[in-house]
C-alpha cells in the first residue's frame, strides 16, 4: 500500500545541541535504511520549511504506524498521512 506522508518537525529550542545532533544522526540512519529497503520510496524537503513530503510503500496501516512511531524524531513531529491508490487515468504501470 502506498501512503503520502507529511512530516513537520518542531525541535524544542532548548534541546541541547549534542542531543539534537544525536537524534538527527539516528533519524538520518533510520530513514536511509528504510529507503534502501524500498519501504520509504521518496522524500522531498518542502522549500522554506522544516518539513518533508514522503511516499511509503508498506504492507498495511499497521506497518506504516510502526515505522512512523519508530522515527527518532517522532515525538517532535506533526505527521499527516494520506492513503494513495492508482488513478484510473494514470499512464504509469508502477503506481501501485
Ligand atoms: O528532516 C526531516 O524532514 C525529518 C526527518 C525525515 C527523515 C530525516 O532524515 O529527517
Amino acid at each position: 500500500m502506498l501512503f503520502h506522508v507529511r512530516m513537520d518537525v518542531h525541535l524544542p529550542h532548548d534541546l541541547p545541541p549534542l542531543d539534537a545532533a544525536d537524534i538527527l544522526a539516528r533519524e538520518k540512519a533510520y530513514s536511509q535504511e528504510l529507503q534502501h529497503s524500498g519501504k520509504w520510496r521518496h522524500i522531498w524537503r518542502l522549500a522554506g520549511q522544516y518539513a518533508n513530503y514522503s511516499i511509503f510503500d508498506v504492507r498495511d496501516n499497521e506497518e506504516l504506524h510502526a515505522i512512523l512511531s519508530g522515527l527518532p524524531l517522532f515525538k517532535f513531529m506533526d505527521i499527516e498521512v494520506t492513503p494513495l491508490l492508482r488513478h484510473p487515468s494514470s499512464i504509469r504501470d508502477n503506481d501501485t
